[in-house]
């Protein structure tokens, strides 16, 4: 398959608004594509090179100046050898080689292709939104049942491996897809509920657990090798030694784990997220004075050779307790006094409790109803867009925020509103430096940046808009913190944040 072929079907996507469309344009792609051809193309239109990141910004891109070609010759194939050569060519003396493989491939492109292939090596192509059209693309192109596919690509991680094996093998092919110690799965995610009343009536028999505000972890033991990775499936086993150590000494063989991890204050409170988040960066000799992490488990995938996921929670509990022990997070079965659980919760400076029904499967990289999250503070996940310059004290900072929805159709994010409360003096300084590496245009009053960051907006609630293209704005927003360990695909919804019109 040409190049230009996935080119063109990238315009196409970015030119509709129709989910069924989008749909229809990826199907199309997939059939035509040969075997072998089709994990590119998926990898291609998703943005995401099969490489991951290739390390060559638009700088060095935009220097090469070379003449485009005239008729489009490219193969698929032929890109991604030069992507392999390109992510291949590391350390020092590497640049003269990688001018060279880039200059070759830009030198076959044509000009629509030439933008095309800045946009893919340079990451600013990552659609993590696309993913669920994506996944329905391929279920049409297959003709199988899009469940499948979810579930394919829910224990895989990986569109490019599920679209191959979808259109090679069916819906068999897919089935052979198991959870894979090493391989990390996509965690469950849960649903907001009005209150702890509301939640309780909506569940069944229910396991109530504190909401601990750190930051989410997948664990994978094999024998004495242990892997530890974030709520994006970053592999953070480097940094986190002490968490490592907590598994290994675990009384068993093989083991998934699903938790969350945070560090207290000498009193026990929970310390704030940020510096969590900083310890999944941090080298092993800053680690050495770092704070401590703790794991709170509160889920059991994997046990000894069994799998779990299909299981109820009921079942994946007692395997918690079978290994976890003091590490499984406070939290009461079918509790006498829930309201107790929360305020106690509360006290002791975590966001809120989670309700969980105990007859329920694990259901990977779904956000369903099976787990309520009952929190007292109404926050939503927004997409930063870009930033005004600051007036007064905050001349020659970027502070006031262009704030966006994740459009569920995959489309680019819908605008909802602008802040810059909430800022501290170190966020200001922060984002102004960050904001231009990641810059795409600016006007005299604003720099637009490439929609990669996610921020914690805490608010009132929104009301209608005509000024706003969703039909709807923020009310009193302002920001609680930036989530780094958020991609914009876990970012809120223009759907979700209408829903709160009410
Ligand atoms: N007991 C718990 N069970 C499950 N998740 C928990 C628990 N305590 C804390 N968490 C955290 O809460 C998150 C679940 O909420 P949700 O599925 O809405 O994810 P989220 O979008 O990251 O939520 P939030 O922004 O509220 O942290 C998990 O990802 C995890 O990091």
């Amino acid at each position: 398959m040409l190049l230009a072929d996935v080119v063109a079907a990238s315009g196409r996507l970015a030119a509709t608004r129709s989910r069924k469309a989008k749909i229809a344009v990826l199907a199309e792609v997939l059939r035509a594509a040969e075997r072998g051809e089709r994990a590119v193309a998926v990898a291609f239109l998703t943005g995401q090179p099969l490489q991951g990141r290739l390390g060559t910004g638009w700088r060095t891109l935009a220097e090469l100046d070379v003449e485009p070609a005239p008729e489009p010759t490219l193969t698929l194939s032929d890109v991604d050898t030069a992507l392999s050569e390109l992510a291949a060519t590391t350390g020092s003396g590497s640049a003269a080689k990688r001018t060279a493989v880039l200059t070759t491939l830009l030198s076959k492109a044509t000009e629509s292709e030439h933008r095309f292939l800045f946009q893919l090596i340079t990451g600013e192509l990552r659609q993590g939104a696309l993913e669920g059209v994506m996944v329905d693309g391929i279920a049409a192109a297959a003709e199988v049942d899009g469940d499948a596919v979810r579930r394919a690509f829910m224990l895989s991680g990986r569109l490019p491996a599920t679209a191959e094996a979808a259109m090679t093998g069916g819906a068999a092919a897919l089935a052979e897809f198991r959870l894979e110690l090493g391989r990390p799965i996509r965690p469950m995610l849960a649903s907001p509920a009005e209150s702890l009343t509301d939640a309780l009536a909506q569940l069944g028999n229910v396991v109530v657990e504190y909401k601990m505000d750190g930051a989410r972890i997948q664990v994978h033991r094999d024998g004495d090798d242990v892997r530890v990775w974030t709520r994006t499936l970053r592999d953070i086993t480097q940094h986190v030694a002490e968490l490592v150590d907590v598994v290994r000494a675990m009384p068993c063989r093989s083991v998934v784990l699903d938790g969350e991890t945070l560090a207290l204050t000498d009193d026990g409170r929970p310390r704030p997220f940020q510096e969590t988040q900083a310890r999944f960066g941090a080298t092993r000799e800053e680690q050495v004075h770092a704070l401590l992490l703790r794991p709170y488990f509160f889920d059991c995938l994997h046990l000894d050779g069994d799998d779990l996921l299909d299981e109820p929670l009921r079942h994946r509990r007692e395997a918690l307790r079978q290994v976890a022990g003091e590490h499984i997070i406070p939290g009461a079965i079918n509790p006498d006094e829930p309201e107790r659980l929360l305020n106690d919760a509360l006290d002791a400076g975590h966001e809120g409790v989670m309700a969980k029904d105990l007859d329920t499967s694990y259901a990977a990289g779904r956000r369903g109803s099976a787990w309520l999250k009952v929190k007292p503070v109404h926050t939503i996940d927004l997409i930063v867009l870009g930033a005004e310059w600051g007036h007064g004290r905050r001349t020659g900072t970027l502070s006031n925020l262009h704030l966006g929805a994740r459009d569920p159709d995959g489309g680019e994010p819908i605008m909802v509103g602008k802040t810059f409360k909430g800022l501290t003096d170190e966020l200001l300084a922060w984002q102004t430096e960050q904001f231009q590496r990641i810059e795409t245009r600016r006007t005299a009053s604003t720099v637009f940046i490439r929609p990669e960051l996610v921020v914690e907006i805490e608010l009132d609630g929104v009301q209608t808009s005509t000024r706003y293209p969703g039909g709807v704005a923020l009310r009193f927003a302002r920001v609680l913190r930036y989530r780094p360990d958020k991609d914009p695909a876990d970012a809120d919804t223009i759907d979700a944040v209408r829903a709160l019109l009410r």
